[in-house]
């Protein structure tokens, strides 16, 4: 098979090596050698200081087009002007793998019908969760049944941040640095902390879990960018942990979705995913829960699963996309739930108004006026809100 990578950052040069040194290995297992002959790159980052004189190096989309390749490798980000480049790769017959997520999450539905017509395999294992085998579990191994839900860590920057705040007491300018010269962010981390690439990777994956069409736009989200370290290390004495989650359940009309930070128990599995490392829980009707855990973000581990992507559609060719019919509406979880909350401006009248408004709470630390809501909804917040002054509310995962 011959392959085309497009992007030649941090996934890209990780696909690169992968492709380039484990020639062998892959070439045995795939039953055909797996070529790198072609890459389009605006600029070469080549840290593993790879021997590319057998690559024919390309300026434009157009030459991959026209190229005898059977297999294009997309990772470049962005959205419109990679959009437009899929779309002409199909149409030229070429099979695709991306990590793209912002593009898909946007264009999955129209590329996969096409992509179907053209009998061209799209590979996007790398999309979510990194290297995490996430995507064909949910295509292939969990196919027997519904899906009931999906939650987890979808972010490792998010995660890496949130982690060192907690652990170390690190501020976050600092911390997002660090997780941007690894390497984890994206090109522009606002969709990292602001929570819309968890945003896009709950709206993938939900898409397949439930078989619908989602508006990745409609999912309500909150991001970790307000996060002050002082809730951190106060709920930290209750025993809770703060994570980005992501999560969806389908009633089978419905989908309830959203992505926002929340606290866990400190004995929650979720709460020792460290560092850039991610979990997804999956709960079926038949096998009940499951949980898919590994690397996030990083070069070579995204470029694991997106050669492994190749590989598969090299030994199996066109086997189908994924492309449901039916759309489905999207909300907010809307049952009441625990929070932790903490005052604009702490003073025991509040307490006082929480009582007299029959809420049950907890002082965590009066003189910061923090608290442990129970069973509110976020309705009953948004009044709490009202009448008090929040500058904290998070929600507590049961
Ligand atoms: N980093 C990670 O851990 C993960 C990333 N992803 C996804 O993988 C994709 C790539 O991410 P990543 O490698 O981190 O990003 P990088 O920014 O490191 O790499 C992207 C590369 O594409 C190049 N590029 C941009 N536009 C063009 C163009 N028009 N033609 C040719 N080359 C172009 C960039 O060049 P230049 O340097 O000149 O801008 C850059 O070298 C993204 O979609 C990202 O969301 C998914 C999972 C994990
Ligand atoms: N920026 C992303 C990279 C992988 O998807 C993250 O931090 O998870």
């Amino acid at each position: 098979m011959k392959i085309a990578l497009l992007g030649m950052g941090t996934v890209g040069s990780g696909v690169a090596r992968i492709l380039l040194e484990q020639a062998d290995l892959l070439a045995e297992r795939v039953g055909e050698p797996m070529t790198l002959t072609h890459i389009m790159a605006r600029s070469i980052n080549n840290p593993y200081d790879l021997d590319l004189s057998s690559v024919t190096m390309v300026e434009s989309i157009d030459e991959i087009v026209a190229s005898d390749v059977d297999l294009v490798i997309e990772l470049i980000g962005g959205v419109d002007h990679t959009f437009a480049f899929h779309k002409q790769l199909i149409q030229a017959g070429k099979h695709i793998v991306t990590a793209n997520k912002d593009m898909l999450a946007q264009h999955i539905d129209e590329l996969a019908a096409m992509a179907n017509q053209k009998q061209v395999q799209i590979g996007y294992e790398a999309t979510s969760g990194g290297g995490i085998p996430i995507i064909q579990p949910l295509e292939h191994a969990l196919n027997a049944q519904h899906v009931e839900r999906v939650m987890g860590i979808l972010n490792g920057t998010t995660n890496f941040i949130l982690t060192k705040m907690t652990e170390e007491g690190a501020a976050y300018g600092d911390v997002l640095k660090e997780a941007q010269e690894l390497g984890y962010a994206e090109a522009d981390p606002t969709n990292d902390v602001e929570g819309f690439d968890a945003q896009r990777k709950i709206s993938l994956l939900s898409r397949l879990a439930y078989r619908r069409q989602i508006n990745v736009h409609d999912i309500p989200v909150k991001g970790i960018s307000q996060v002050d370290v002082e809730d951190l290390s106060i709920a930290a004495e209750k025993g809770l942990v703060m994570k980005l989650i992501g999560q969806s359940q389908f009633d089978g009309e419905m989908l309830h979705i959203s992505v926002e930070p929340m606290f866990l128990p400190a004995n929650h599995q979720l709460a020792h995913v460290r560092l850039a490392k991610n979990a997804i829980y999956v709960e079926g009707e038949a096998v009940g829960e499951t949980m898919f855990y590994g690397p996030g973000a990083g070069s070579m581990e995204t470029a694991s699963a997106v050669v492994s992507d190749a590989m598969n559609i090299a030994r199996f060719g066109f086997i189908g996309n994924v492309a449901p019919e039916q759309a489905v509406a999207v909300s907010a979880k809307e049952t009441a739930q625990d929070y932790y909350i903490r005052l604009k401006t702490p003073n025991s009248q509040a307490l006082h108004h929480l009582k007299e408004a029959g809420y049950t709470y907890e002082s965590i630390h009066a003189e910061k006026g923090a608290f442990l809501l129970s069973n509110v909804t976020a309705e009953q917040l948004a009044s709490i809100d009202e009448s008090l002054g929040l500058s904290a509310a998070y929600p507590i995962v049961a």
